[in-house]
């Protein structure tokens, strides 16, 4: 086998609910031998693809694992552990845990390659974010991870762990910040006397449209919010209350910082 997927050897998938079954269905999407993962979910219920799942760990079941990818709950770390994910003895240790720093698990899988990941849900159509953390020094392993992660969407390396848990805030989370924001823009519309579908539809195209113009134009989204705007036009009465006082700065600023806060929590329940 070649790209992405090569050298990643047998994978052992813990969890696979709305995250973890995204980015799996998109590797299967983009040529991952199904083969190659076995996943475990207490509930046994079915995982994309012809993918093997096992309600509990069974070394017989799974064989030689190299590399172990934790998606299931921050909370349900230790009960993993406890529940013999503690004698896998994985080349690479691949983390997408909310908050759960690469100490805490280097320390429960001794001698693994650790990677914190952290996607957001449009991985599933190969348009999110992975933003990745090495503890050591990026190394072939390291780098094996990044191509592993490229087919849904940004790669993105961040050097200080410290940081980690902010762009949890803004990536991980930021698709449902988003959608916050398309629920609001709609609901404004119809309160403002719009149908409900009709303004539901409206809202969700513009933020696409808008999303895409913005990745794709050598404009900043300043300038592009600039040339939506006339002088003395609508479209500036409208900006004049976001803008008023910083008020969206603020308010997204004050949700980040809740969401960064709740990461540190469960980091710190994890190490207790
Ligand atoms: N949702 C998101 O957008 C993002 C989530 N994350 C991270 O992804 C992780 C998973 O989140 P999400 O997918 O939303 O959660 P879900 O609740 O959708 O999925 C959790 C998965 O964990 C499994 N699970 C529960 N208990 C155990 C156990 N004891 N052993 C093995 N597997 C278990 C569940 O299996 P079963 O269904 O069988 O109970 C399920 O497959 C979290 O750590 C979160 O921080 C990161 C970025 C974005
Ligand atoms: O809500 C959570 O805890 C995770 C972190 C990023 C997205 N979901």
């Amino acid at each position: 086998m070649s790209g992405p997927f090569a050298d990643l050897g047998r994978i052992l998938m813990v969890g696979c609910g709305n995250m973890g079954g995204a980015m799996l269905r998109r590797w299967l999407d983009q040529g991952l031998d199904p083969a190659q993962v076995t996943v475990i979910s207490p509930s046994g219920r079915a995982v994309p693809g012809g993918v093997a799942v096992i309600n509990a760990y069974d070394p017989a079941a799974v064989g030689t694992v190299s590399t172990l990818l934790l998606a299931m709950k921050p909370q349900q770390l230790s009960a993993v552990h406890a529940a013999g994910l503690a004698s896998v003895r994985a080349e690479l240790l691949v983390s997408i845990l909310a908050g759960v720093d690469s100490a805490t698990l280097s320390s429960l899988w001794p001698g693994a390659t650790v990677i914190r990941a952290m996607p957001n849900l449009p991985v599933a159509i190969g348009k999110g974010v992975v933003a990745l953390h090495s503890p050591a020094e990026i190394d072939d392993r390291a780098r094996r991870v990044a191509a592993w992660m490229q087919p849904l969407g940004l790669v993105e390396w961040i050097e200080s762990e410290g940081l980690f848990d902010l762009v949890t805030a803004l990536a991980g989370s930021g698709p449902s910040f988003t959608y916050r924001f398309i629920e609001a823009l709609a609901a404004a519309g119809t309160a403002l006397g719009l149908p409900s579908d009709q303004s539901a539809r409206l809202a969700t195209a513009t933020v696409e449209g808008a999303g895409l113009l913005a990745a794709e134009a050598a404009e900043t989204p300043a300038v592009l919010a600039d040339q939506v705007a006339s002088p003395g036009g609508s479209t500036r009465a409208g900006l004049n209350v976001l803008d008023n006082d910083a008020a969206l700065v603020s308010l997204l600023t004050r949700t980040l910082q809740a969401s960064e806060n709740r990461n540190r929590e469960m980091a710190a329940a994890a190490r207790a």
